[in-house]
């Protein structure tokens, strides 16, 4: 396919209404007027957008969000209403052209190259690289970075907890009713998936984004039970025969029987859960899992649970398991799979003791971490809070720095060193080992050549001149990709399922070192010699020698 062919057929999913050019600081349009009151019309920028720390204490971070950038730059235009209320806003000094101007200003001279999204990202390593007319790359800067920020920030959170939970357990986001509003919401729920949960309780986001939607019930539905009058219908038809079944009465024989064999009395178990879990149970025969805490976990709440399981069983249905949302996770999740245990054995039930245990309860990384080691017996863990607010760390540093000007390089100095932009239009390579590991990102001056495998390559420190190190390369992968040009999106569209299989075999590449927890080992970022010397003349030009006195 030509890449006419391709850009005509891609077809990108609407846009969330919010993103549009307003959703910006007011200095991107100040500066736009003043750039164009001082004739720099026509100059021609290039932007970096990178962050400086990895988040979480980590050593790498996931990108995400570029897919939204993308819709953003299709649809960039001003409206005759956001002309309007500029005009109202702005001080009446400023000329009716510049509106005029604002007016039909489109994206269609932007070119956007950048790091595939999913990908394992480094500081200083650019993820975007913005080219085009100054005024319109500058006016670009807040709404990619409140793009980019929160979606990499929020996958990278949902791959470290993906990485202390193992790849067998599941992982359920929990979070809208603690998100940073609904549209943090439902922005968590999706880049959550990205990261590597397996579904989301968020229906709106199970909508627009193809997630899978799940999820137990409250323990308002158990209190609003007290008694088993309280029951509406108790009657379930079997499923293959469709003969009626009283599901009350098996259930309170049940829970006769099933307390013989987990030693708890029948008398201690609450009556108002156990009808709960009856009228739940007739609700969803097929997906029963019900929440078992609200009581108490070992003298009600599991009895009556296996009560209803195995009454539903009598009806040809398999109960799917129990939430445990407060107590201690470890000690809990251990008794329910002992009882489950039990229970099969007993009643000759081998399913039984895989029933599926979900526990919840502001977790978080350590929370996961902690019940690793206490040997918990969960299978999936439902988080909220901690997840989509980013607790640990709810912000992700991403900045937008000029690089160039008119073919021209810029440099940011700063007192701190790390601060200091790395000036020019620049290439970016991922080189590799021979055991398949990215060992090194290297940033290059776009002038020069490549990179290539079994050929040494020189790599330094951008700011420390004694430190540096010769890679040869087994691998090496170019990682900025034309993603926008000439007014069209020229990458296809990757489904999120996909994106989210990326992260992981991004991560893959990862040493284990740089993915620990504790302590990880820094991923080397480096410039070639080229981009060394370059940096630190065009420093040096741009530092004022101090006077003593
Ligand atoms: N075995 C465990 N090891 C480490 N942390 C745990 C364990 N079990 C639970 N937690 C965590 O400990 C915290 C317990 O929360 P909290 O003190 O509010 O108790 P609770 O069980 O929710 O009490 P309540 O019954 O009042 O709701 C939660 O953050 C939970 O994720
Ligand atoms: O704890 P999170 O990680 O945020 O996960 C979501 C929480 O939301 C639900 O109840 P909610 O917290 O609203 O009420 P509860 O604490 O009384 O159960 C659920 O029972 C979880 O506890
Ligand atoms: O479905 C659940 O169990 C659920 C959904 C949202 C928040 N807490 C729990
Ligand atoms: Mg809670």
């Amino acid at each position: 396919m030509s890449n006419e062919e391709l850009t005509s057929t891609i077809k990108m999913a609407r846009q969330n209404g919010i993103v549009q050019p307003l959703l910006t600081d007011l200095y991107q349009i100040t500066m736009a007027y003043a750039y164009w009151k001082s004739g720099k019309v026509n100059d021609v920028a290039v932007f970096d957008l990178f962050f400086r720390t990895n988040p979480f204490q980590g050593e790498f971070t996931i990108f995400a969000g570029l897919e939204e950038c993308l819709k953003f730059l299709e649809n960039f235009h001003y409206s005759d209403s956001d002309i309007g209320y500029l005009k109202q806003t702005l001080p009446d000094n400023i000329e009716p052209e510049f509106f005029a101007y604002l007016k039909d200003l489109t994206c269609k001279d932007i070119k956007l190259c950048a790091i595939e999204e999913g990908s394992v990202v480094f500081p200083r390593v650019p993820l975007l690289r913005v080219e085009g007319p100054l005024i319109i790359a500058q006016l670009l800067e807040t709404t990619l970075l409140t793009l980019v920020n929160f979606a990499s920030l929020m996958a990278t959170n949902a791959a470290r907890y993906r990485m202390v939970a193992g790849k067998t357990v599941s992982l359920l986001e929990f979070g809208l009713r603690r998100a940073q509003g609904p549209d943090g919401g439902l922005s968590a729920s999706k880049y959550a998936y990205i990261g590597g949960f397996d579904g989301t309780s968020n229906v709106l986001a199970g909508k627009m984004f193809n997630i899978p939607v799940r999820g137990t019930h409250a323990h308002s539905f158990v209190t609003s039970f007290s008694t088993l009058d309280d029951i509406h219908t108790v009657t379930l038809r079997h499923s293959e025969t469709q003969a009626p079944y009283n599901l009350l009465e098996l259930s309170t024989q049940w829970r006769i029987k099933v307390s013989a064999i987990v030693d708890i009395s029948p008398e201690e178990a609450s009556d108002g859960e156990l009808a709960a879990l009856i009228s739940y149970a007739i609700a969803f025969p097929t997906g029963f899992l019900a929440l078992v805490d609200t009581y108490d976990v070992k003298r009600s709440g599991l009895l009556n649970f296996c009560a209803v399981a195995l009454a539903l069983n009598d009806c040809g249905y398999r109960a799917v398991g129990i939430r445990i949302d407060s107590g201690d996770l470890a000690y809990l999740s251990v008794l329910a799979r002992e009882s489950f245990e039990q229970i099969a054995e007993a009643f000759k039930l081998p399913w039984f003791s895989k029933l599926t245990i979900v526990a919840s309860n502001d977790i978080n990384e350590e929370t996961i971490l902690s019940l690793n080691e206490q040997g918990h017996k969960i299978d999936c863990f439902g988080i909220g809070t901690h997840l989509v607010t980013c607790q640990r760390q709810p912000a992700l540093g991403c900045v937008y720095k000029l690089v160039e000007i008119n073919g021209q390089p810029r440099i940011k100095l700063s007192q701190d060193v790390g601060k200091v932009t790395i000036p020019g239009h620049k290439e970016a390579y991922r080189l590799f080992g021979a055991d398949g590991h990215a060992l090194i990102d290297l940033l290059q001056r776009s002038s020069e050549p490549a990179p290539e495998v079994g050929q040494k390559v020189l790599c330094r420190h951008p700011f420390q001149e004694s430190k540096r190190a010769y890679v040869i390369p087994s691998k090496v992968e170019r990682l900025y990709k034309e993603c926008w040009k000439d007014g069209h999106v020229c990458v296809k569209p990757k489904p999120l399922l996909e994106v989210r299989e990326r992260v992981q075999s991004s991560l893959r590449t990862l040493r284990q070192d740089i993915k620990r927890n504790l302590n990880p080992t820094p991923y080397k970022v480096a410039v070639s010699d080229d981009l060394y010397c370059f940096i630190h003349d065009l420093w040096l030009q741009n530092a004022p020698i101090g006077e003593l006195s």
